[in-house]
């Protein structure tokens, strides 16, 4: 049975105070509501409430240095923040003052009343600490519309131990997000654990997993803690969840399901103390769809699912995270670079099918390569491989093109990645268009093509037989 207690809520949206103090009376508390600053400070003169339910944006001042001061004279009393603020950023305030709990605007009733009732709980345990209000980076840069969102999600998830799984392309920030919700929340003080299923040997991903006892299998020479184990109290990313074998994700579903998992090759069962966030750039509807994915697990992981949007999606945070990459190659040493207005405009208008990894690289490249403090357009389009401001899909740096055709490749080649040929199928797609511009360039000639490009004759013909490059009427 949950306590029920005085609750004082301040928001100057009426229609908010009416269905918040409408809930919380239905759950048995007794509730007072104010509209300004003004109004609060008096109530609270003649009446201490158990807990506070206030928005930030008020009339008459801001409601977190209002939780801030409150925090000083009434350490006990907690303290709920509710705003449609949204950003990353007034959630962690909310945290960094002193507030129990934060929740994003519009919110659910049942996660407000939840709130209260954990809130109630505290203070009848005595707990007295606030949040540790340790001075943390905020590691998220973007204030798009579309980052509001996750920053919501992020917001709602991090006091809890729900399961999270973000989807997004690569190198929207998927572990970055991952990161911050283990940096913001309770289980910040235990390890952050990584684990790729992409880039593990399928054989090995149970043993890495859950740990082995010795002589499990070949090679398994003494008792190895798996990642669950050594993650205890903290969080596991499950990175590219979408490549883990099915067996694995047999054996993941029953320990998500019972709590508890054994080690390959041993008796003992462990109790799996770890919020787990899952990642992926997989469409994993299609994954369950075809029978490679379980959709038992699916629905297991999705509890609270994020999607990351591409950086050409939010291009408003182009110009923001482009500087925040330049300032931070400075702060680690690189030459202070800016951009110009032009060349803020090209970054603006490219595509980016590498998202924010791909800006980053380039920002770095830059603060090295280029020789002025301002950087110009012209400079960027030799980065871009474009033309300033023209941007089409083949207009992509190269290592951009390469990330973007593996993941497609893992998404629609049925063949996928792990075939044995990739190195290959990557190979000859990059060769085969510098070795036929560079045939062209040369006027078909194949010893002068060679020599431009560093390789022996005999290796170029070979490739030529290989990859079947047509080279009729070319001059030897
Ligand atoms: N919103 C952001 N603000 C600042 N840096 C970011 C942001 N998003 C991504 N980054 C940076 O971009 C790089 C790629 O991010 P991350 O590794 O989290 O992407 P990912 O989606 O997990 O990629 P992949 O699917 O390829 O593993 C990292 O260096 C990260 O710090």
């Amino acid at each position: 049975m949950s306590r029920t207690g005085n609750i004082l809520v301040l928001d100057d949206d009426a229609a908010i105070r009416t269905v918040v103090s409408h809930a919380l009376r239905r759950a048995g508390h007794s509730v007072t509501v104010t509209a300004s600053l003004a109004e609060f400070n008096r109530e609270l003169r003649i009446n201490i409430p158990d807990v506070v339910i206030s928005d930030v944006v008020l009339p008459d001042g801001n409601g977190l240095d209002m939780v801030a001061g409150l925090a000083e004279a009434y350490p006990q009393l907690p303290v709920i923040v509710l705003s449609a603020q949204n950003t990353l950023t007034t959630a962690v305030r909310a945290t960094e003052v002193g507030a129990y709990d934060y929740l994003p605007k519009p919110f659910d009733l049942d996660d407000l009343t939840r709130a209260v009732d954990g809130a109630l709980a505290r203070r009848g345990a005595g707990e007295s600490d606030p949040v540790d209000a340790e001075d943390r980076a905020l590691p998220l840069i973007g204030r798009s519309p579309a980052m509001q969102d996750v920053y919501r999600v992020i917001a709602r998830v991090i006091s809890n131990d729900l399961t999270v799984m973000i989807s997004g392309e690569s190198g929207t920030g998927k572990e970055l997000v991952a990161r911050a919700i283990h940096d913001l929340g309770p289980r910040r003080n235990a390890p952050f654990l990584a684990i790729n299923m992409a880039a593990i040997p399928r054989e090995l991903i149970e043993a890495e997993l859950f740990g082995h006892e010795r002589g499990a299998f070949t090679g398994a020479q003494a008792r190895t803690a798996g990642r669950f184990e050594q993650a205890a109290g903290g969080t596991l990313f499950l990175d590219e969840i979408g490549d883990m074998p099915v067996e694995a994700q047999t054996r993941l579903l029953r320990v998500l399901q019972s709590g508890e998992f054994t080690t390959v090759g041993g008796a003992r069962t462990i109790k799996a103390d770890v919020r787990i966030v899952a990642a992926t750039n997989r469409d994993l509807d299609s994954l369950v769809q075809s029978g490679h994915f379980r959709e038992d697990l699916f629905y297991r992981l999705n509890v609270v699912p994020v999607a990351l949007p591409s950086l050409r999606e939010r291009r408003q945070d182009i110009a923001l995270l482009a500087r925040h990459f330049l300032d931070r190659a400075a702060e680690q040493g690189l030459p202070r670079k800016r951009l110009d207005e032009a060349a803020v405009r090209a970054l603006e208008t490219y595509d980016w099918p590498g998202n924010v990894r791909e800006l980053e690289n380039i920002m770095r490249r830059l603060a090295v390569l280029s020789r002025d403090e301002v950087i110009g357009a012209s400079e960027l389009s030799v980065m871009l491989g474009t033309p300033t401001g023209v941007s089409t899909p083949s207009d992509v740096s190269l290592d951009a093109a390469v990330r973007a055709r593996i993941d497609r490749l893992a998404r629609e080649d049925p063949r996928g990645i792990d075939d044995g040929t990739l190195y290959e199928r990557i190979i000859s797609e990059v060769e085969r268009p510098l070795i036929e511009a560079m045939l062209a360039r040369h006027g078909g000639n194949q010893l002068r093509a060679a020599r431009a490009m560093g390789i022996n004759r005999n290796t170029l013909r070979k490739r030529l037989d290989t990859l079947e490059i047509d080279v009729d009427g070319a001059a030897e």
